[in-house]
């Protein structure tokens, strides 16, 4: 039997935890060149409070998109480590424009939380459809420009879907 073709609404969720991930670069070369560790609890924590109170808004299951915004900061640090290591053994970084953490960047990961939500809601519930892991690794193909990004997309989607294996 052909299988039944993703919902709609995958794509968008995928692309807009790219998009997230594909900022991890500006946040990687700021603390690149700040010497700041990637490793932010205090703002971790900010994040996943600000998450839950947009679930609560959005009559979403706070745990549940804890758990989902958790993933994508994992994504986002492992993105980091990887880049960081690469400019490391390189002794440089891309000589690429700066933008400002704490005023540019993190305003832009609090945008795109609201549109990860917003596409989340969408998707929620054909998290437990068989096909869920399917139509994932179909849709994560398409969107994967390098393999560190494609690492970062399997970590940002692992528990997206809920199926016995
Ligand atoms: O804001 C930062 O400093 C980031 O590195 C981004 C981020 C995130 O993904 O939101 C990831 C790791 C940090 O521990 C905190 C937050």
């Amino acid at each position: 039997a052909v299988p039944a073709p993703a919902p709609d609404s995958l794509r968008p969720l995928l692309v807009t935890m790219y998009e997230r991930l594909s900022i991890a670069d500006q946040v990687a070369l700021s603390k690149w060149d700040t010497r700041q560790p990637t490793q932010d609890s205090a703002r971790e924590a900010q994040v996943i409070a600000n998450a839950r109170k947009q679930a609560l808004e959005r009559k979403l299951d706070p745990d549940e998109v804890a758990e989902l915004v958790a993933a994508q900061i994992e994504a986002s640090k492992l993105v980091q480590y990887g880049l960081l290591a690469q400019w490391q053994a390189a002794g440089k970084a891309p000589d690429t424009p700066r933008p400002d953490l704490s005023t540019q960047v993190r305003p832009r990961l609090d945008q795109l939380q609201a549109r990860l939500l917003t596409e989340y809601a969408k998707f929620a519930r054909y998290r437990t459809d068989p096909n869920c892991p399917l139509w994932l690794a179909t849709a994560r193909s398409g969107l994967i420009k390098d393999a560190l990004h494609g690492q970062g997309l399997i970590r940002a989607t692992g528990d997206l879907c809920i199926t016995a294996q």
